[in-house]
């Protein structure tokens, strides 16, 4: 039986598990959440999940939250070679640093500002959580400058998790200049050539590009 993933396009999360899974072939079965409804925060999905998220997968009744744990798993269990999540040490290691540093510092320094525009009726973007991202841009350039992909010269889970990222908070409200940025923007140049990118990011990127633009015209 296919595992199921609770998902919301406009999500980056949930969108880098979509990418992962189309890059080792995996079927899933998509059950969407809608957060603008509260859909997360019904008494089932709470059971489920009490962290309230998404993405949630439900892997035959093993139930994962979180984006970074979820793609390590996937790949863990079904990815058909070891390049996506490496075996080696070292190269994991570096992984998991990257995984780390977007869950703790690139994804959070993002959401709280678009949070404050979708949810929290700010009507403008706070300088010190601008400045704050861009450090966590400057900090990936330099990533960038020692290797071909985020974390090494191979395609990793975790730049599924920077991509989804970085194109939503530089979309949205923290645009990204080539000559200020040109690894990050050259980086995303080769992401969106993968055969999946359209379908798994750019579609539900779009939606929270929408969303934010709509939230900045009022
Ligand atoms: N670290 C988590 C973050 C997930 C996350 O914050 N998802 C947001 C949507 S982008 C969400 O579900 N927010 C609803 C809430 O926190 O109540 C992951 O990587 O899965």
């Amino acid at each position: 039986m296919a595992p199921n993933l609770y998902y919301m396009s406009a999500s980056p999360a949930a969108r880098s598990v979509d990418m992962c899974t189309k890059a080792i072939g995996l079927d899933l079965n998509i059950i969407e959440v809608d957060l603008r409804k509260g859909a997360h925060l019904s008494a089932e999905y709470l059971k489920l999940n009490p962290q309230h998220t998404v993405p949630l997968l439900d892997d035959d009744g093993f139930v994962l939250a979180d984006s970074h744990a979820i793609m390590t798993y996937l790949v863990s269990k079904y990815g058909k070679d070891e390049t996506l999540y490496p075996k080696d040490l070292k190269q994991r290691a570096i992984v998991d640093h990257r995984l780390h540093f977007d869950s703790n510092i690139l994804y959070v320094r993002g959401l709280l500002i678009g949070r404050s525009l979708l949810f929290e009726g700010a009507k403008s973007i706070d300088p010190k959580l601008l400045a704050s991202l861009e450090e966590a841009f400057s900090i990936t350039e330099q990533f960038l400058e020692r290797s071909k992909y985020v974390a090494g010269d191979q395609l990793t889970i975790a730049d599924f998790s920077f991509v989804t990222c970085i194109t939503s908070w530089s979309g949205a409200f923290a645009p990204l200049t080539e000559d200020k940025f040109p690894k990050i923007c050259a980086w995303i140049k080769k992401m969106q050539q993968l055969p999946y990118y359209r379908e798994c990011n750019q579609v539900g990127l779009d939606i929270y590009l929408g969303a934010i633009k709509d939230k900045l015209s009022k």
